[in-house]
């Protein structure tokens, strides 16, 4: 019969809905690997008929759609975050071969794939949230083809121009508002409003990377781990007590103190690299434990305030000599949301430390009597007040109260999205524009 094309002898993507794309990712998402591993060809969901030009149900890369790497690497957040999970992957420029539409093409390995890394954004629609054109599976990989900021992220702009003038920063500010506003309105917390999460492009700023996104269904959201990346992480959330989308706002105000000084807040007043070369403490994920570090000391007190374990690395004064064996690795772990081992002891340690040094390593049997002060920054912003120290001091007195406001202690007493884009900070009069 004359029966389209496109359904028999055609390929295996298709034009199709929002419902029609979920239902794909988790279809996908419960496939064995070794079903995934023989794919013998590309699948997937288009959302965007405008975007992507099919042919006979294919879209293959390197023919209907060529990627360009963007040489922007989407790493997983253990450079600067306690974070365990955190959004995987790279992030291409891809071109249409027919429209010639210039696209986002984010490949995530299919081990590090879940539904919710598109759920959010592929559900909600807002000129100020990266728009999910479509999702494709190959060569075990998911592709998440996306709106293209060009511009590059305001991480990039800070890196290679250092600090924004307070005129860009409003522009930034304003569209990072409207889109926490629609997100905020929808009960979504975005997680992980930050510098890399924000690109840019000629007539606005959007929001990018929804895998930490959660949508709340009660007033307040209990996490069951650490979600964010560490500089820009409320008070609230590091004390893992239940929060609601007001984090998203202080990280909006510890972001504007990045681009106002073109540095995360605390870092200067805490540098990491305080320490002399024998002792390093800085976590990120320990194989395979969430990413915190325990060190207390090795005999520990009988009972611990029920406070997040990652809280209580506060006794730099270690024991003036440790037992005779060298190089060792302690990790004596006090109250931990998962059960581990009462005491991990490596005497062999990884031969190559990472560039940035991921564990306690104490390399000479004897330390000093006492340390510099921890700066494990989730200590710092749970014990100390907002960081307005860090504030620019060039910055305008209506700004610096903005951020007074965004970076209030008490999320309650933190403005809403709505109420800070009526603030006469990111409203200056005309004649000052
Ligand atoms: N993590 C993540 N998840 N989705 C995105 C994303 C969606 N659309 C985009 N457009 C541009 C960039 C981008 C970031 N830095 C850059 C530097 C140079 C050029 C482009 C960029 C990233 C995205 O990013």
């Amino acid at each position: 019969s004359q029966g389209t094309q496109q359904g028999n002898s055609g390929g295996r993507v298709r034009y199709g809905t929002v419902s029609d794309l979920l239902s794909f990712v988790n279809q996908i998402s419960n496939m064995q690997p070794e079903v995934l591993q023989h794919l013998p060809e590309e699948m997937g969901v288009l959302l965007n008929k405008k975007h992507m030009g099919l042919t006979k149900g294919h879209y293959r890369i390197d023919s209907d759609v060529f990627l360009f790497p963007w040489k922007w690497t989407y790493k997983t957040p253990g450079s600067g975050g306690h974070v365990p999970k955190g959004s995987f992957g790279k992030v291409h420029l891809a071109q249409d071969a027919i429209t010639r539409k210039r696209m986002a093409c984010k490949l995530i390995p299919m081990e590090h794939f879940k539904p919710a890394d598109v759920e959010i954004q592929a559900r909600f629609h807002h000129e100020n949230i990266a728009e999910l054109y479509g999702a494709l599976l190959w060569d075990q990989n998911i592709h998440l083809f996306m709106e293209a900021g060009e511009g590059g992220s305001v991480l990039e702009k800070l890196d290679s121009c250092g600090p924004m003038r307070e005129f860009e920063i409003i522009w930034v500010t304003k569209q990072v508002l409207r889109g926490l506003e629609y997100l905020h309105s929808h009960n979504v917390i975005h997680h992980d409003i930050k510098p890399s999460n924000i690109v840019l492009m000629s007539d606005k700023a959007v929001l990018v990377d929804f895998g930490l996104t959660v949508q709340m269904t009660e007033k307040v959201y209990t996490p069951r781990d650490l979600r964010g990346t560490e500089m820009y992480m409320s008070p609230e959330v590091v004390l893992c007590r239940g929060h609601n989308t007001k984090t998203d706002i202080y990280s909006l105000g510890t972001t504007i103190i990045h681009m106002q000084t073109g540095s995360p807040p605390w870092v200067r007043r805490y540098p990491r690299t305080a320490y002399p070369s024998y002792l390093y403490i800085v976590s990120t994920s320990l194989p395979p434990y969430p990413s915190y570090l325990y060190i207390v000391r090795t005999t520990l007190p009988t009972s611990l305030p029920p406070y997040p374990s990652y809280l209580y690395i506060v006794r730099t004064t270690l024991p003036t000599s440790l037992p005779p064996y060298p190089s060792y690795l302690y990790i004596v772990c006090t109250t931990l949301p998962i059960s581990l081992p009462p005491y991990i002891v490596s005497t062999t340690l990884p031969i190559s430390l990472p560039p940035y040094p991921s564990y306690l390593y104490i390399v000479s049997t004897t330390l000093p009597i006492s340390l510099p002060p921890y700066p494990s920054y989730l200590y710092i912003i749970h014990k100390q007040a907002p960081p307005l120290e860090d504030i620019a001091e060039d910055c305008s007195g209506v700004m610096r109260s903005f951020l007074e406001t965004a970076l209030e202690r008490n999320p309650a007493k933190r403005s809403s999205a709505a109420k800070l884009l009526r603030d006469e900070a990111i409203n200056p009069p005309r004649e000052e524009q």
